[in-house]
């Protein structure tokens, strides 16, 4: 620790400054980026303080605010598994930053608190590995992060530079499994879905893709990474257009594109067009920092028609119950989605009643949807908004392992059992990856030779909005049961069960963001009229309650 008291105060009085109250949110700490040298400087602390906790591990860091405005950014901190920062350690970095953000004394006080509590003894080296996305407060940001790690004497700092959040992901968790000496750098990260992608092509004589496919990426990181990716092997040659690809123009990312702009407006982004002389194709779109995706087209009447996480997730759980079937494995692997109350109550009913798939409701935010998705053999979680991922179990290639060597199974059992495989590979475990998930969903088309219609006419989406509305206070909005009730406004729920009893097939719940300074309502209805309506009565409710 910076050996005096002295030392610790000027390395403080480089960055912070007083007054702002921060929380740890649904994906770390995510404000306007003029409020943030404080929390910045305190995560530094933090993350080292979480490294030596566990004994060195390498802890990852990355500075994003994903599909918020580019005058917005946040910070969150990443386990050495790749996975979200662990819950207990999220009231540790709240409090430290709202110490911090009192005075000097409070924030000296608060440190020495957490050594004591903790139990840490300061001598263990740790390791930080930090990264950012394109925007234009990063490097300032990135200053204030840096700052805060020199509070810890013997702690080694990587900084990856630009990457999207699944790539830091993906290396934190590299850095701890290859050890010390091993060169870590983001060619690993398109090594690895490279390979893996070369292999199930090989393994499926995929020869090209069906259809072309147009990238909208936001206007961010995942641009440069996606073209640097899919341009290193000929097979993508003319297969792919990244469009929304000015990662270099901080301004206009996220503006009129990207994954949440086409999920909350239902319609095409800026750069994309209806147009049918395109020739076969289909569009995705990823969010700031590239670990969201959705797909869309538009039909032969020119409607657009949204392929959201709801979507990926049948596809996939369709996709793989298949497999476990021609492996021979349906009875012995368990297969299981997790959604939240967000996803379309059709794709609920899909899953359940058509495929026989159970399925987990969690509250919003990955990192609860991984929690439960680890229970199953291949745990499938998406958000409805395109975050998601799937999860395999060690079994998983223990029974493949296995089945493989008897050489009594058929052909097309092995084929299966190797796809298992190899669709292990090529999805990035550690969270929800636009670009790994895309060349997911690409591949089960090509194999089951699906056009964007037929994965569309599964099953057909319930009318749907989501709004938002500014309250004075969000957090006195809050909710059991997975966010689907609210227990306070009390009397709300009470008033919002009455208004969806008026209405067919509908349902509505209201949750505070954990990410924007807004409460959150969703409505699904069996008109697209009727669900306008009870959306915006809802949140009248809320704003007058
Ligand atoms: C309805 C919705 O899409 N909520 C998003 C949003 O969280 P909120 O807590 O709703 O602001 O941002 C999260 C982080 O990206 C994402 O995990 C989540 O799904
Ligand atoms: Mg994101």
């Amino acid at each position: 620790m910076a050996s005096d008291s002295e030392a610790l105060q000027g390395l403080y009085d480089k960055h912070c400054v007083q007054g702002f109250k921060y929380a740890y949110g649904t994906a770390g700490f995510r404000y306007n980026a003029d409020v943030l040298d404080t929390v910045m400087f305190t995560t530094g602390v933090l993350a080292g303080l979480r490294s030596i906790y566990l004994g060195g591990k390498t802890v990852g860091v990355m500075i994003t605010a994903s599909h918020n405005p580019p005058q917005d950014n946040g910070v969150k901190i990443v386990d050495p598994r790749g996975e979200m920062l662990e819950k207990s350690w999220e009231s540790y970095a709240t409090e430290l930053a709202n110490s911090a953000s009192q005075n000097f004394a409070s924030f000296q006080n608060k440190l020495k608190e957490l050594l004591e509590i903790l139990k840490l003894d300061l001598m263990t080296p740790g390791c930080v590995a930090v990264a950012r996305d394109s925007r234009d407060s990063g490097p300032r940001l990135l200053a204030a992060f840096k700052t805060g790690t020199e509070v810890l004497a013997n702690l080694q700092v990587t900084d990856h530079g630009v990457l999207t959040t699944p790539q830091l992901h993906f290396l934190t968790c590299k850095t701890n499994d290859l050890g010390q000496g091993a060169v870590i750098a983001e060619t690993l990260y398109f090594k690895e879905f490279l390979s893996a992608w070369d292999e199930l092509t090989m393994l499926c004589n995929i020869q090209s893709l069906p259809y072309k496919i147009r990238i909208d990426a936001a206007n961010g990181v995942g641009a440069p990474k996606v073209e640097e990716m899919l341009g290193a092997r000929s097979f993508f040659d003319n297969t792919f257009t990244v469009v929304n690809g000015d990662w270099k123009n901080p301004p206009a990312l996220n503006h009129l594109c990207g994954a949440d702009f086409v999920k909350t407006n239902q319609r095409l982004p800026q750069g994309i067009s209806g147009d049918a002389k395109q020739g076969p194709h289909i569009n995705c779109s990823f969010d700031g920092d590239a670990d969201r995706v959705v797909f869309y087209y538009v039909n032969s009447v020119g409607e657009f028609k949204l392929l959201d996480g709801d979507k990926i997730a049948t596809l996939f759980a369709k996709f793989f119950q298949e497999l476990l079937q021609t492996a021979g494995l349906r009875d012995e692997l368990q297969l299981g989605t997790v959604q939240t109350a967000y996803a379309n109550g059709s794709s609920t009913h899909y899953l359940e009643k058509m495929l026989g798939v159970p399925v987990t409701c969690t509250p919003t935010g990955v990192k609860h949807l991984h929690h439960e998705a680890v229970k199953f053999d291949i745990g499938i979680y998406f958000e409805a908004n395109g975050h998601g991922t799937i999860v395999f179990s060690e079994k998983v290639t223990e029974l493949v392992t296995q089945k493989f060597s008897d050489a009594s199974e058929s052909k097309d059992r092995h084929n299966a059992l190797q796809l298992l495989l190899v669709f292990s590979k090529l999805i990035n475990q550690t969270v929800g990856d636009a670009i790994s998930d895309m060349l997911g969903v690409m591949a089960v088309l090509s194999i089951l030779k699906w056009t964007p219609e037929q994965w569309d006419n599964e099953y057909t989406d319930l009318p749907n909005k989501l709004i938002k509305v500014l309250v004075p206070d969000r957090t006195v909005f809050k909710t059991v049961n997975a966010e689907r009730q609210l227990v306070s406004p009390v009397g709300l729920q009470q008033s919002i069960d009455d208004l969806v009893d008026k209405f067919d097939n509908a349902r509505s719940f209201v949750r505070a963001s954990g990410t924007e300074d807004a409460v959150r309502v969703y409505a699904e209805a069996a008109t697209r009229q009727k669900v306008e309506e009870l959306v915006t009565m809802v949140g009248q409710l809320v704003e007058k309650s």
